[in-house]
């Protein structure tokens, strides 16, 4: 088979987001995507080497909790920028800058942090468009005071000195504060200074040229071998599958597991959605008694992650098997596409330098003699360029917008041991939250609500004048971009009194319905 090469095909050159331990890192590089240029982030501890190895179109110093001129403090080689590449720093990484090429660092005793006036002496090309005076969002007890040779200060604040520099000619920027959050109202204008002026890059990354990149390199990867694809019917998997379908049509089989950790309607709603969609080659398997085996007796949620995690490729392998004997040849299957996005990558401790919050299922509670190679089309993604990239590639709209729903699913959803009947219980509050979500026009303003039960607390009820001692469920409805922070979503009242009062009516064993009123962090958006 002959491929013509596609004219929208282009590789971007990533612009690499060195972290430095930053609470921002993530949203440094999302910034950087929104507009329009390709970015990832790599941990301070890669050398020059490393990270000229990437080919970088433009490199990004973050913040971080350390002071320059600490012991052990971060260090960036000043060989970095001796290599042509445009940097711009931010906050530490500014500071770093500043002392890596000669400038002075210290504490000034002035810290800032929050809202902060500076003023503009010369606007430079970082804030070329800004107002003299403008507000930014600082959060530093460090500053620079003397900006090395050859650079000129641009701005200068009541606790820094010097709060942006620059070198045009060795194209090399600074700025203390921090452009990437919200709260710096000409952030983003900053960025794109440093992005679209300081670096000359254009913004041609987008949904499109996603698709066709992925595509190549699909086909490059698999060749003409046969692929199954662990199929969920959510956002991540049906994207991935129609990616993977798009680049190898009929090598490719969809495989959804059955695990018994669904809710209700999840099976039907895949066939119906998606293959009727897509015309995919879709198997079905149920693995519930597996699964509910495997975790009969497990509390610790990780150890829960991890046993899904090996079911879930124990199932894949079954049905790899099954599919090459039902096609007749000997041929194997060899690739397993999974819908990975780089939040679960990040989450599972795989961002490098990244601390392991939980082993999302299909990154660290894979098994370790995993047989498949994986394909991961959306690995470095995030949710909201997933939904571009499926609308882009006809992914019907039901789809692309549906909340987001973990593969481990109910499973981490019981806090406590996962048996049949606790199940039963959980679907039967769960489904009710979501239609009442439905029916009050809810669900594209919130990211998702799970529904929890806390299978091991009872309390005390009273019910028809007579005693109860039933269990508590927990309602977290939250609000994201990217599910890497969250806040909880002010649902209005009545919409939650519905729904305490039908799951307490409707589910008998549920005599008790809680909010759960915390932002991520510190808490994650599922309890598990
Ligand atoms: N029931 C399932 N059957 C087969 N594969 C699954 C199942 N649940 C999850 N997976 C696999 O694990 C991957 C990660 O799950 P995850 O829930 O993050 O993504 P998703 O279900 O595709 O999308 P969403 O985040 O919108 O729920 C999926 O993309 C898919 O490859
Ligand atoms: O496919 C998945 N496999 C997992 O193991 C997993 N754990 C959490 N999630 C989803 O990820 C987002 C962030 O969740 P947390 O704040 O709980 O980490 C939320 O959208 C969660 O629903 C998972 N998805
Ligand atoms: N947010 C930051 O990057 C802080 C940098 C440094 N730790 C300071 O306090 O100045
Ligand atoms: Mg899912």
């Amino acid at each position: 088979m002959t491929q013509t090469p596609d004219p929208a095909a282009t590789t971007h050159r990533p612009v690499l987001v060195v972290d430095f331990g930053a609470q921002y890192a993530q949203l440094i590089a999302r910034r950087v995507r929104e507009a329009n240029v390709y970015s990832e982030i790599v941990p301070h501890t890669a050398s020059v080497a490393d990270l000229l190895a990437k080919d970088p179109a433009a490199i990004i110093l973050s913040g971080g909790p350390s002071s320059v001129y600490a012991a052990g403090a971060p260090f960036v080689d000043p060989a970095l920028f001796e290599a042509g590449v445009p940097v711009l720093g931010i906050c530490y990484g500014f500071q770093a800058m500043a002392a890596a090429l000669g400038g002075t660092v210290a504490q000034t005793g002035q810290r800032e942090y929050g809202g902060t006036a500076v003023a503009v002496t010369s606007a430079g090309t970082v804030l070329s468009g800004s107002p003299d005076a403008q507000t930014v969002w600082m959060s530093h007890g460090d500053a620079v005071h003397a900006a090395p040779e050859g650079f000129e200060v641009l701005a200068t604040s009541a606790g820094s000195p010097v709060a942006a520099f620059e070198d045009r000619a060795r194209r090399l920027y600074g700025v203390q504060w921090h452009p990437e959050v919200k709260h710096s109202p000409l952030g983003q204008k900053a960025l794109e200074n440093f992005l679209y002026q300081g670096a000359g890059l254009s913004p041609d990354w987008n949904a499109g040229n996603v698709v066709a990149e992925q595509v190549d390199k699909i086909r490059a990867q698999v060749g003409d071998a046969r692929v199954i694809c662990g199929l969920s019917g959510g956002v991540d998997s049906s994207v991935a599958a129609a990616l993977v379908q798009k680049a190898v049509g009929s090598q490719l089989t969809c495989v959804f597991v059955d695990h018994g950790l669904l809710r209700s309607g999840e099976a039907e709603q895949v066939e119906k959605d998606f293959v009727a969609a897509t015309g995919v080659q879709l198997k079905v398997v149920d693995a519930r008694e597996r699964f509910l085996h495997a975790l009969a007796g497990h509390t610790d949620p990780e150890t829960k992650r991890k046993i899904i995690g090996r079911e879930f490729i124990r199932v894949f392998e079954q049905a790899a098997r099954e599919v090459v004997a039902e096609a007749g040849e000997g041929e194997e299957v060899k690739f397993l596409v999974q819908g990975t996005l780089y939040p679960d990558v990040v989450e599972s401790g795989g961002g490098e330098g990244a601390a392991n919050i939980k082993s999302h299922h299909n990154v660290g509670g894979l098994p370790d003699d995993l047989q498949f190679d994986l394909v991961e089309p959306l690995r470095t993604l995030f949710k909201d360029e997933v939904r571009a990239v499926g609308l882009e590639l006809g992914v019907p709209e039901g789809i692309v917008w549906r909340q987001p729903f973990p593969g481990p699913g109910l499973g981490i959803r019981i806090i406590g041991e996962v048996t049949a009947e606790r199940l039963d219980i959980l679907r039967a509050a769960d489904v009710i939250a979501r239609e009442e979500l439905t029916r009050a026009g809810l669900d594209r303003d919130i990211w998702q609500c799970p529904v929890v039960l806390l299978a091991d607390v009872r309390s005390v009820g009273v019910q028809g004048d007579g005693r109860t001692y039933g269990h508590p469920v927990v309602l977290r409805p939250v609000s994201s971009e990217d599910a890497m922070t969250a806040d909880w979503t002010r649902l209005p009242y009545d919409v939650l009194a519905t729904i305490s009062t039908r799951i307490t009516n409707e589910v008998p064993e549920v005599n008790r319905v809680v909010l759960d009123v915390t932002s991520k962090p510190p808490g994650t958006i599922e309890w598990e």
